[in-house]
């Protein structure tokens, strides 16, 4: 099994090269080496390896350029950073950009191998999950992890779709919980069957009795023909109802009895249906709140949580953040058609320091606008700040309400401050120098605005 596993090993020195060669291929790993970054790339572009052990300092391209490099190549293959003592900085760094981990030259060979066994446990996990393994062409969602508990969500909604029990998803917006419910349909024996998703925001009451129920031709005035309502679409597949936090109290009544009784009428028509469908249901409303102030009914709360999975935020599984965003890209410049030749350092940082809001949906929206916005194939931070949320949020506020000239610009000066401040990565005297001003004069300005 090890020897399906394989190593591409990369440093200028061919001593230590050979030696690590000789050590891995002991412990019955197959193993390749290159002298350079550039020429482990071309390795890279022709040979499959699971894993890459580079040495950080080198000629030409370093260890940590190396690494980006083969993220936005390939991101399964995972990066062992090689260093000596006096780089470990460098090598911790180099773990934020994405590496498994870092080995220090001079420890026993021993730390290696057990960190290589580490990243073998990590590919067979994925093989479980049966996620992404194609080439060229890109799923439909990324669900490789290296986030323990969003691991653990994938694992409870996974077995959660082996029963038939009432699904709850709770999570903030944008964490990806129809992705989740999708998953689970995957995963489930009605995995053929149909997966009818509905989001339950905005629905007035009538509405919701129609779209649910379906109505007969001539049933009220409009129902100019029949219509078959969403229970019925998802009869003996998933009925998926997205927001469930924001139905009416009434629609919440209609709700559980149709569920409890697994019947249901169309408006107009007295003939009794049969409805079979596994329910989940997601919202990011607090539903324990909602039923303390009386917004949500406890007996249909209890009905729909018979499994409930919680759905991490992207800022608590922040070491995806990268494959993600890989991801994004990836697909992104395959449905553009544009091939990314360079990704601008400072987004890598932009994206570790960034708390996304948005989440998942936030990340892909900006990698798309990156995307979209590059004419040369180099993916820069600037095409990503100049057309930020953020930005737009000043717009849309300027267009609802007018507040005093004083706090427009000092809204617009704090946002300025902190996108310099974020390009030149914190460095206050190339920010200063940047933007005109003294260090001291940017410094009162980062404590004014709490910029830190
Ligand atoms: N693992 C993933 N891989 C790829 N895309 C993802 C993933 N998770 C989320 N997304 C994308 O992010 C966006 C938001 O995901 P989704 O609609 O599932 O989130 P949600 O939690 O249901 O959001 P909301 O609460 O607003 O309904 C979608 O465009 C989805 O395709």
């Amino acid at each position: 099994m090890i020897k399906e596993f394989s190593i591409l090993v990369v440093d200028d020195q061919m001593e230590y090269r050979d030696v690590l060669k000789l050590i891995l291929e002991e412990s019955g790993f197959a193993v390749d080496t290159a002298d350079s970054g550039e020429n482990a790339l071309e390795k890279i572009q022709n040979t499959e390896y699971d894993l890459v052990l580079t040495d950080l300092i080198m000629d030409g391209m370093d260890g940590i350029e190396l690494l980006r490099r083969i993220k936005y190549l390939n991101n399964k293959i995972e990066v062992i950073i090689i260093t000596g003592y006096g780089s470990i900085e460098n090598a911790v760094h180099a773990m934020k950009e994405g590496a498994f981990s870092y080995f220090i030259k001079s420890h026993n060979p021993d730390e290696l191998l057990s960190e290589v066994r580490k990243v073998i446990q990590l590919k067979d996990l994925e093989k479980e999950s049966k996620t992404t393994k194609n080439l060229g062409i890109i799923s439909d969602f990324y669900l490789e992890t290296k986030s323990r508990t969003y691991r653990k969500t994938l694992q409870i909604a996974k077995k959660a779709a082996q029963s038939n029990s009432n699904i709850l998803i709770l999570g903030e917006s944008g964490v990806g919980k129809e992705v989740i419910a999708k998953y689970i349909h995957k995963n489930s024996d009605r995995k053929d069957l149909t997966f009818v998703d509905v989001n339950c925001h905005g629905f007035s009451d009538t509405l919701f009795e129609s779209e649910f129920f379906g109505h007969e031709k001539g049933a009220f005035t409009g129902a100019v023909d029949r219509r078959i309502g969403r229970f019925e679409l998802a009869d003996k597949g998933v009925l998926f109802l997205d927001e469930i936090g924001n139905i009416s109290f009434s629609a919440q009544s209609k709700l559980l009895k149709a569920i409890e009784s697994k019947k249901i009428e169309r408006i107009g028509s007295n003939k009794v249906i049969d409805i079979d469908f596994r329910l989940i249901t997601a919202t990011n409303k607090n539903l324990t709140e909602e039923i303390e102030n009386g917004t949500f009914r406890d007996d249909l709360y209890y009905r729909l949580s018979t499994i409930t999975i919680n759905v991490p935020p992207l800022r608590k599984r922040r070491e995806d953040i990268q494959s993600l965003f890989y991801y994004f890209v990836r697909k992104y410049s395959l449905e553009l058609d544009k091939d990314i030749i360079d990704i601008d350092e400072a987004i890598i940082n932009h994206l570790n320091q960034y708390d996304f809001p948005g989440n998942i949906r936030e990340l892909k929206n900006m990698t798309e606008r990156l995307v979209v916005l590059t004419e040369d194939g180099i993916l820069r931070l600037s095409d990503l700040l100049e057309t930020s949320s953020d930005n737009n949020k000043d717009v849309s506020k300027l267009d609802k309400e007018i507040v005093p000239l004083r706090e427009i610009r000092k809204e617009a000066e704090s946002n300025y401050i902190k996108k310099v401040l974020e390009i030149c990565e914190y460095n206050v005297s190339e920010s200063a120098r940047q933007l005109g001003i003294s260090r001291r004069q940017l410094f009162n300005k980062i404590s004014e605005y709490s910029l830190k």
